[in-house]
């Protein structure tokens, strides 16, 4: 194993019975921190994620995760795994302790006194302590999500899981989402899939973005946008005037931006354009193929 320490995909595939090809390969390597996962609707995500979470079972390829052969041994990683999907079900008038607990219990912690102390510890360190005793029923949807990662971190998970999570949410809420996932990265290998490409770029050493089942571009979000340096080109096309084939076309007080991409200046009044990451997902989407209205 090239990474011991860590997740290692190679060669996973999966076509749905409808012929879907979800996943056409995938290759990732992925050391302990936090990793994002990008990709349009539709690019294979959740099928990924739910494959890494032992939810479902891939056609061929092999998991690692640290060393260890996931697929052979799928209920050796259930014991180490975190999962929080896109949405945690509804347990009216139960309290986020108790729900927790249960949980906990479910996991296999049977010790009564061991069980209530680590339940103690989640609600602390998801900042939820005060409300531990408030129906999770009640809860905004940013105390969910937390809650979420509590019920994920039950039993100190090697891999933690995280699906679509901040949709919906308050600046606020999503800070300290985040605080808590960056709290977790310090040691789990923590994958957040997400299509909020500025939460990749705030939070994530590493990414890899993910189209029609196959892995376009991985690195650092650094490496992805400085691969496009001296090769991008924008102008504000005012309303009304014809749009140019463009990478991205964003909406602006004056009309539209348009960033194109092109190994010289286009000519007109297209300047040099410095790359972010989202133009950098937009240039690997549209060479894989993807039109922007699709992706
Ligand atoms: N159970 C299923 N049966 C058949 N096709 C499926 C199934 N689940 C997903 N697909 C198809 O596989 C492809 C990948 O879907 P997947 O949900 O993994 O993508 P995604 O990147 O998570 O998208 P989204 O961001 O919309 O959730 C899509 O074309 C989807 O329609």
């Amino acid at each position: 194993m090239s990474n011991p320490s860590g997740l290692a995909i190679r060669g996973l595939t999966k076509t749905y019975g409808n012929g879907v090809k979800a996943l056409a390969g995938v290759d990732l390597t992925v050391a302990p921190g936090l990793y994002g996962l990008l990709g349009p609707n539709g690019a294979g995500k959740s099928t990924l994620m739910r494959t890494l979470a032992t939810l479902q079972t891939p056609d061929g390829g092999s998991i690692h995760l640290d060393g260890e052969d996931v697929l052979a041994a799928p209920q050796r990683l259930r014991a180490r795994l975190g999962y929080l999907p896109q949405q945690i079900g509804a347990y009216p008038g139960v309290s986020g302790r108790d729900l927790l607990e249960r949980f906990a219990w479910l996991k296999g912690r049977t010790d009564r006194a061991a069980r209530r102390t680590e339940v103690e510890v989640l609600l602390e360190r998801v900042n939820l302590s005060d409300a531990a005793g408030r129906a999770v029923a009640d809860y905004s949807g940013g105390m969910l999500r937390r809650f979420g990662i509590a019920m994920a971190l039950i039993g100190s998970p090697r891999l933690l899981i995280v699906d679509e999570p901040t949709a919906g949410l308050d600046p606020a809420e999503r800070n300290r989402f985040h605080r808590v996932l960056a709290d977790v990265a310090a040691e789990a290998v923590v994958l957040l899939s997400t299509h909020i490409v500025e939460d990749v770029e705030n939070l994530c050493g590493r990414l890899a973005i993910l189209a029609r089942g196959r892995i376009v571009a991985e690195g650092t979000p650094a490496e992805l946008s400085a691969a496009l340096e001296g090769r991008l080109w924008s102008r504000v096309v005012p309303r009304g005037e014809a749009l140019p084939e463009a990478v991205q076309l964003t909406a602006v007080p004056a009309g539209t931006l348009a960033v194109v991409v092109a190994d010289s200046a286009p000519g007109g009044d297209f300047a040099p354009h410095r790359a972010s990451l989202e133009d950098a997902y937009h240039v690997a989407l549209a060479a894989a193929g993807l039109s922007d209205e699709e992706a």
